[in-house]
């Protein structure tokens, strides 16, 4: 079956969060299922190497916002379809953000463009491939399914997945015409959101199956407190959802064989650990420490609960624990963690920026990795602590949820234990599983039983790529 993947993100070639991780790595999982998978996302200019390399398939003379051609290439494993249209992506900045840190002015052209080309090569195929499902990723892509719709063809059917509902594609209402958008579909049961357009919005009511990245999650964001304005939309297509778990790349994410670390190591030889800690330690100025090393490597924004956990700072000085911590996001946030590692040198270690060489350097050195999300639709920081040994603490949230086996009585009593669940995400809440993640650590046998329990729990993509495989052909019925 051939899929085509809409996507404003895929690692390794443009990332700003876990969106990246989950397209880079799902088509790889696929495709052993005998699915053709092609990954459709704008040519920004840090994927411009890669133009000359590839081959023009398809060409567009009036996409929203001009004209656009796609360029198919091959890279790491993946099959990409590149839309050049440089005069909406050649452009210093973030994809989403220009050098100013505001959101780009055009960005409805920009991935309405995407959404457009998309569901046209669903309609004329390219060269020897016609896709039979579109899925698409977040708001960037919502538009696509919609399109697919407004055609009024019943082929190919789409999948919109959720990875982040904070972000909704929200625009004025003047440019649906821009977008090339139907003015009868903008009612409250169609484009329209609150007298606006949202992208997301718009997929979630379009799409043939929307799906979101956790069980758990998948059954939050039906509620007001989760689904952040689309709960209607939602329980609305109730029949419809389901939460699909991520997977990771368990190869790029390999301590027995990760380049980025100062020693490899597995289950059998965790004591390797200690010279990534040193490591770290000598980057980030800290000093021997008896107690554990928690790190934190995440955007820096409300959603992830940092602004609390910079309040239990000095109890995890207290408690003789370290903190070492990988972020940018909100400045206020990057001045309270900078400001932290001012007033506690040697303990606090904070790096603010963003460093997949370092991220993969603390997973392999840091003894817990702390996650104390408000919502938190999968999460993959926790899967990656449980690869390389380092016990997530976590909110008991979304993803986080379903992932981590809180270390209770019971669940140490047959050895099943992978982490801890914070009670809540308020400073006791966080303060109190900081303390049982040292009262944890000090017990050593019970900590490195855990630490290969973690080690051992399938966090892979195969299930899900499965669960995956099974949605597109029961659309496909
Ligand atoms: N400063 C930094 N330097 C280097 N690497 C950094 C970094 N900050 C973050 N990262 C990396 O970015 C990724 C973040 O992924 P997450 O899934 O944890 O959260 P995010 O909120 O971005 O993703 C959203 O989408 C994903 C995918 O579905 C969901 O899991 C998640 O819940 C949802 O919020 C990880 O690979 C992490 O290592």
């Amino acid at each position: 079956m051939n899929v085509l993947m809409v996507t404003s993100e895929c690692a390794p070639f443009v990332k700003t969060g876990g969106l990246a991780d989950v397209v880079g790595a799902l088509p790889g999982a696929l495709a052993p299922l005998g699915l053709d998978v092609r990954v459709m996302l704008p040519a920004y200019p840090g994927l411009f190497p890669l133009l000359p390399q590839g081959e023009e398939v398809a060409r567009f003379d009036d996409l929203p916002g001009g004209p656009g051609r796609l360029v198919q290439v091959q890279a790491q494993g993946l099959v990409l379809l590149l839309l050049d249209a440089p005069q909406l992506y050649d452009r210093a900045g973030k994809p989403y953000t220009g050098p100013d840190g505001r959101d780009w002015a055009d960005n409805h052209l920009r991935f309405g463009a995407l959404a457009q080309a998309a569901a046209r090569i669903c309609f004329d195929g390219l060269p020897g491939w016609k896709p039979e499902v579109l899925h698409a990723h977040d708001w960037q892509a919502g538009l696509a399914p919609v399109y697919l719709k407004q055609a009024g063809r019943a082929v190919p059917k789409s999948v919109l997945t959720i990875h982040n509902i904070a972000f909704q594609g929200r625009f004025g209402p003047q440019v649906l015409g821009e977008l090339g958008l139907r003015d009868d579909w903008f009612h409250a049961d169609g484009l329209e959101y609150y007298g606006d357009l949202s992208f997301l919005k718009a997929g979630l009511v379009y799409a043939d199956a929307v799906t979101t990245v956790s069980p758990t999650y998948a059954r939050e964001i039906l509620t007001p407190e989760f689904g952040m304005g689309l709960e209607g939309v939602l329980q609305a297509r109730a029949a419809d959802l389901s939460g699909i778990l991520n997977g990771i790349d368990t190869g790029a994410w390999n301590p027995s064989a990760d380049e980025a670390l100062a020693r490899t190591f597995d289950a059998k030889t965790l004591a390797r650990k200690a010279e990534n800690r040193a490591e770290i330690a000598a980057r980030l100025g800290l000093e021997r420490g008896e107690g554990p090393l928690f790190c934190v490597i995440s955007r820096l924004t409300g959603q992830k609960g940092l602004d609390t956990l910079a309040e239990a700072i000095p109890h995890l000085v207290a408690e003789g624990a370290q903190l070492a911590l990988l972020g940018s996001g909100e400045p206020a946030l990057e001045e309270a963690y900078t400001r932290a590692a001012q007033q506690f040198p040697g303990r606090v270690g904070v790096q603010i920026g963003y460093d997949e060489a370092f991220s993969h350097l603390l997973q392999g050195g840091s003894d817990a990795i702390l996650i104390p999300s408000r919502f938190e639709p999968c999460g993959l920081t926790q899967l990656y602590g449980l690869r390389y040994g380092t016990l997530p603490v976590v909110a008991r949230t979304g993803g986080l949820a379903d992932t981590v086996i809180d270390a209770n009585a019971a669940a140490l009593a047959v050895g099943v234990a992978t982490g801890f669940v914070l009670d809540s995400v308020s400073r006791q809440g966080i303060e109190a599983g900081i303390s049982r993640t040292c009262a944890a650590y000090a017990d050593r046998k019970l900590w490195q039983g855990m630490q290969r329990a973690a080690m051992r729990q399938p966090v892979g993509w195969e299930t899900s790529a499965r669960a995956y495989a099974d949605l597109y052909a029961t659309l496909q019925a």
